[in-house]
């Protein structure tokens, strides 16, 4: 192929293992990350240039655990900035992978394209032996590149592996195999430099979503709280007093939540707090609130805690009706 007919990708960089680096070759737990520039990932991996003509931008350079709503609306922003020209046909972004889900699914909720987004990252850092950071973002530009990625929302790759932003986790502390999505499933797989999907989310997101920033300067803020036996309210009051407006609850089983904490949130409720039921299961799904309550919590559907969040984060910039709350945790 002419290099003028290649696909025009941009990568932004963001921080995370896939730009770390280790004392030697053999740390794979004790590294910096988010150290290399975009330039040296790109340097890294020359092959690229065989797939697409490819700039690179530099958005952050972090540990994943360390970002912050500032950093997705700047993101966001960027992202709907490039995918609205008609010279970029997709967009690559390198992150941490503690919270790449994360900001995969925002990303997922308010990037207004059905252009190719995908998420990469790395589980050894650069200058690990067998680092698996170049040959992901490999796979991640040709995965931006081709036209099947299109209208799947953000796609998260790593491993050779195709996944939705709404479904894929991070599923292990320190394994290259770190990321999926065991009930959902993949969307497909890379090979040798080519994508293979085999299904396709039904969940609204991107150019169907109805979220959109405008100049916003933080978002609506959100806890989640981690439910266990002989849990207190203690932490539900101290949300409530740090000005939370919504509260994730990420009950035991199906959305259950000890007495002590109920009692707290169906007061945080009846405050004016958006309350939604999760599960800490990680499997499964929430479908209802509990039923002796006498509240408007809302059902989480199969949604993490940690994408809960952010959906009520983005539900509160535009309502604070909990039927309206619910309406999205359903189509979203
Ligand atoms: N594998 C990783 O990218 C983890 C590195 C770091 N904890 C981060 O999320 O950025």
């Amino acid at each position: 192929m002419s290099k003028e007919k290649l696909p025009r990708i941009t990568i932004l960089a963001v921080g995370g293992t896939i730009a770390g680096k280790g004392a030697d070759s053999t740390q794979i737990t004790q590294y910096q990350a988010g150290v290399l520039t975009i330039e040296a990932l790109i340097k890294a991996v020359p092959q690229v240039s065989d797939l697409a003509e490819v700039s690179g931008y530099q958005i952050a350079n972090i540990a994943s655990y360390a970002t912050t709503d500032q950093l997705w609306l700047k993101l966001a922003m960027k992202v709907n900035e490039l995918l609205s020209q008609s010279h970029c046909d997709g967009v690559v972004i390198t992150h941490g992978t503690d919270t790449l889900e994360e900001t995969a699914y925002f990303l997922h909720l308010t990037v207004k394209s059905h252009k190719p987004v995908v998420m990469v990252g790395a589980m050894r850092p650069a200058t690990a032996l067998s680092a698996d950071g170049p040959l992901n973002l490999y796979n991640g530009v040709a995965l931006a590149a081709s036209d099947v990625a299109r209208g799947h929302g953000v796609l998260i790759s790593l491993n050779g592996r195709i996944g939705s932003a709404r479904e894929t986790s991070k599923l292990h502390t320190t394994a290259i195999d770190a990321f999926g999505s065991p009930e959902a499933g993949l969307l497909g797989y890379m090979v040798d430099g080519r994508p293979h999907f085999y299904y396709k989310s039904l969940r609204k997101h991107t150019a169907e979503s109805e979220f959109v920033l405008f100049d916003l300067p933080q978002l609506p803020r959100v806890d989640i709280l981690f439910g266990h036996s002989q849990d207190t309210r203690d932490l539900v009051d101290a949300a409530v007093a740090a000005g939370a407006e919504g509260i994730v609850h990420a009950g035991t089983g199906n959305g259950g939540i000890f007495p002590l904490t109920r009692q707290g949130l169906q007061d945080a409720n009846e405050q004016g707090v958006m309350v939604v039921s999760t599960s800490r299961i990680g499997n499964g799904l929430v479908t209802t609130k509990p039923v002796d309550l006498e509240s408007d919590f809302i059902a989480s559907g199969n949604l993490t805690p940690q994408k809960s969040r952010i959906l009520l984060q983005l539900g509160l910039t535009k309502t604070h009706r909990s039927t309206e709350i619910q309406r999205m945790f359903e189509i979203y």
